[in-house]
């Protein structure tokens, strides 16, 4: 039985600004869920989001009060072990929210992994991989400083995929940034940029093209999440991969995005998609259209990182791998192992559940009272 479901929220500062064009983050606000059992098992789940409400229509203040307010009541009682009625239910009553009911079916997953012995992965139908190769995000917005990052990650054995923040600046400032990474990097890396929805289409049809001669790999969301039109006409005009990020929210942006052949790979968010099943529909959809995937993060802490890797380890093609980074821009770990980085891999956790241990200890000491 559910007994009791808490929420926190914690603030921890990033290892450099980060920069986006919808916010400059100097801190994360991870917003962790908690789900005691009867039984005396419990899960854990993450519903972070990134800026306030500058990127998605959650706040983190938000999913909070709602899930304090409506959903937990709502689950108090109702059997833990059956945690897709569970979600039926949070599903029919609760409208939107997709972070928030990403968190509470995590946690109930976690726990439920916990109680069987057995990782979240193998309730999702079972891992085909142990291992998901990571990109790593340059964003501290000045190009030497980037290519130094790119170079250490490199030596480091840590990344050789790395994401590129643009859109802020004007299309020929962002191209000569991409361009000269990718130069300075040359075939050791794969370079691919996210201009978070900044371009019109005319901006996007000039910048992709020389991005595209340059040797990007990867355009992600270069114009509105709801300019479906144009992310199709884009996809079809370019070679070079156009990922729909914003512009999914679920398994039924996915159904019509595929329908309309509107992208060439999904980035598949936990959180965005609403929880891991229906990620996994996400992911489902794209396989069977031809789409590409790769696993995305809304830079989760430990525990949401965890919880897509265990969703990424079910998908038989992964091939535009992960941006699994999260824990690594923070400052301050929640977990009392970390995750495990090694040769350019984030290794999925083995054990039951999400296979991690929060602190609860350090969460107690760092969480918003
Ligand atoms: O993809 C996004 O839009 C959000 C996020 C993921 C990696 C990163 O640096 O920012
Ligand atoms: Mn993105």
């Amino acid at each position: 039985m559910i007994s009791n479901i808490e929420t926190f929220l914690v603030d921890v500062p990033t290892i450099r600004p980060h920069k986006l064009s919808v916010a400059t983050m100097n801190t994360q606000t991870l917003v962790l869920v908690r789900i005691r059992c009867a039984d005396g098992i419990e899960g854990w789940g993450e519903a972070t989001t990134i800026g306030g409400l500058a990127y998605g229509e959650e706040s983190p203040e938000s999913i909070k009060a709602n899930i304090d307010t409506h959903i937990a009541p709502l689950l108090a009682g109702m059997d833990a072990s059956a945690v897709a009625k569970a979600m039926a239910r949070v599903r029919k009553v609760i409208q939107g929210n997709r972070f928030a009911k990403c968190a509470i079916e995590t946690a109930l997953l976690d726990a439920q992994g916990r109680r069987l012995g057995v990782p979240v992965s193998e309730l999702l139908g079972g891992r085909v991989r142990d291992s998901l190769p990571v990109a790593w995000t340059l964003a501290s917005g000045d190009t030497a400083k980037d290519i130094a990052e790119a170079e250490k990650m490199l030596e480091l054995r840590r990344h050789r995929i790395f994401k590129l923040k643009i859109g802020a600046r004007s299309v020929n400032e962002d191209v000569a940034h991409v361009l000269a990474i990718k130069r300075a990097l040359g075939d050791t890396a794969s370079v691919r940029v996210d201009v978070n929805q900044a371009w019109s289409e005319l901006q996007a049809m000039r910048g992709i093209a020389a991005l595209q001669d340059g040797g990007v790999d990867l355009v992600e969301q270069p114009v509105r999440f709801d300019n479906r039109d144009a992310m199709r006409r884009l996809a079809r005009r370019f070679d070079v991969a156009i990922m729909a990020d914003e512009s999914l929210h679920g398994p039924v942006d996915a159904y019509n995005i595929a329908r309309t052949e509107g992208a060439d790979v999904f980035a598949v968010k936990i959180a965005q998609s609403g929880g891991l099943v229906p990620a996994q529909q996400v992911a489902a959809v794209a396989q069977l259209a031809g789409i590409g995937l790769y696993g995305g993060t809304m830079l989760e802490g430990g525990i949401g990182t965890a919880a897509t890797a265990q969703l990424c380890a079910t998908f038989t093609d992964l091939s535009w791998d992960t941006e699994l980074f999260g824990p690594l821009l923070l400052t301050e770990e929640v977990l009392r192992e970390p995750l495990v980085y090694r040769d350019f891999m984030l290794q999925v956790p083995t054990g039951p559940g999400l296979g991690v241990a929060v602190d609860t200890d350090r969460l107690r000491f760092m969480c918003r009272k």
